[in-house]
């Protein structure tokens, strides 16, 4: 109920800010967390610092703005980008998952899962523009992409790391990787929590293309211009064909995954281990 209200009242703020912002003659609209520019290539850009984390609110955010940007037809593709610099996703929000109550677990995943059902199956060209550390649910949002360009800079690292956590990949964060970079290389990279350095990831295929850190905005700008002249109508049925079968699976047992999630994350044991490692993230400072 209260995500509702606060989804309503985002909506709302959102298009005032769009208003607003249009007669000023920029083309964008923003909300706290996430900044759209549909001047050109539309952009989307996260921030919420420190390091982009998919708190509530953030993916809350996100997930009307991309709302608002399918349901404008004059913007066909999207790159996704960040505006924190040195990473580009931090992942899903820790805190969002340690020392909450079940409801509020469930409450979190149903948000995830809404995300990444409407990044992955989205009509729109997504393109990433990776210019900065993405584990985790940063890699998931990057894998979402039809296209990924990441900086050229070793400090950056890729991937799906959640076993070095003691939490397991979700089976449809496990689908993706698999239809990404293939069964064997996922089956090694999930069990060993692999965070791939720009040139390992592009080795391995977890992303397309790896430029210079000055590069990956006009890179990923020019990768648009060439998918955009790509009939609409085919390259979505294509997307469609390729990706539905594993929309499908996780629509098809959306609660049950909820279920597994609130009970896997309230385990004595899980909180145990996500404790000593927002410790770790703690120490690495001092
Ligand atoms: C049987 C199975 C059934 C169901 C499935 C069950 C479970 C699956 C569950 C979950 C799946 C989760 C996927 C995820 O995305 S988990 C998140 C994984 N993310 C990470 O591991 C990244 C951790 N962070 C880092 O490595 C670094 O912070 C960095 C490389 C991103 C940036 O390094 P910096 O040196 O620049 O910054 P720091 O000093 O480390 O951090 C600053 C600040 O931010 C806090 N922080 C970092 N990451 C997170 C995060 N993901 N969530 C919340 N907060 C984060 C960090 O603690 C610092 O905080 P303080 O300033 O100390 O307060």
């Amino acid at each position: 109920m209260a995500l509702a209200a606060a989804r309503r009242l985002l909506l709302h703020a959102g298009s005032r800010l769009g208003r607003r912002e249009a007669v000023d003659g920029a083309r964008r609209f923003a909300n706290k967390r996430v900044l759209v520019e549909t001047e050109g290539p539309a952009v989307m850009k996260l921030r919420n610092p420190p390091v982009n984390s998919l708190s509530l609110e953030c993916l809350t955010e996100f997930t009307i703005s991309l709302e608002k940007l399918e349901n404008d037809k004059s913007i066909r593709g999207v790159i996704l980008t960040s505006e924190c610099p040195g990473i580009f996703s931090a992942g899903l929000d820790l805190l969002e998952m340690y020392g909450r109550n079940p409801a509020h677990y469930a409450e979190y995943w149903k948000n995830v899962q809404e995300l990444w059902l409407r990044l992955y199956t989205s009509n729109m060209i997504l393109v990433s523009a990776i210019n900065g550390a993405s584990p985790a649910g940063g890699c998931l949002l990057a894998l979402c992409c039809d296209y990924r360009v990441m900086a050229d800079n070793p400090k950056y690292t890729i991937g799906l790391n959640e076993s070095l956590l003691g939490i397991v990949a979700p089976f449809w964060f496990k689908d993706m990787y698999v239809n990404t970079i293939g069964h064997r290389e996922a089956e090694r990279a999930l069990q060993l929590g692999t965070l791939f350095s720009p040139a390992e990831a592009l080795k391995v295929g977890v992303v397309d293309e790896v430029v210079p850190e000055d590069q990956v905005h006009s890179k990923a700008r020019s990768v648009m211009t060439k998918w955009l002249a790509i009939p609409d109508h085919s390259r979505q049925l294509t997307k469609n064909m390729m990706r539905k079968a594993t929309a499908d699976n996780l629509i098809k047992q959306r609660e049950a995954d909820i279920q597994n999630f609130t009970s896997f994350i309230s385990k004595d044991s899980i909180q145990k281990s996500l404790h000593m490692y927002l410790e770790k993230l703690k120490q690495k400072k001092g």
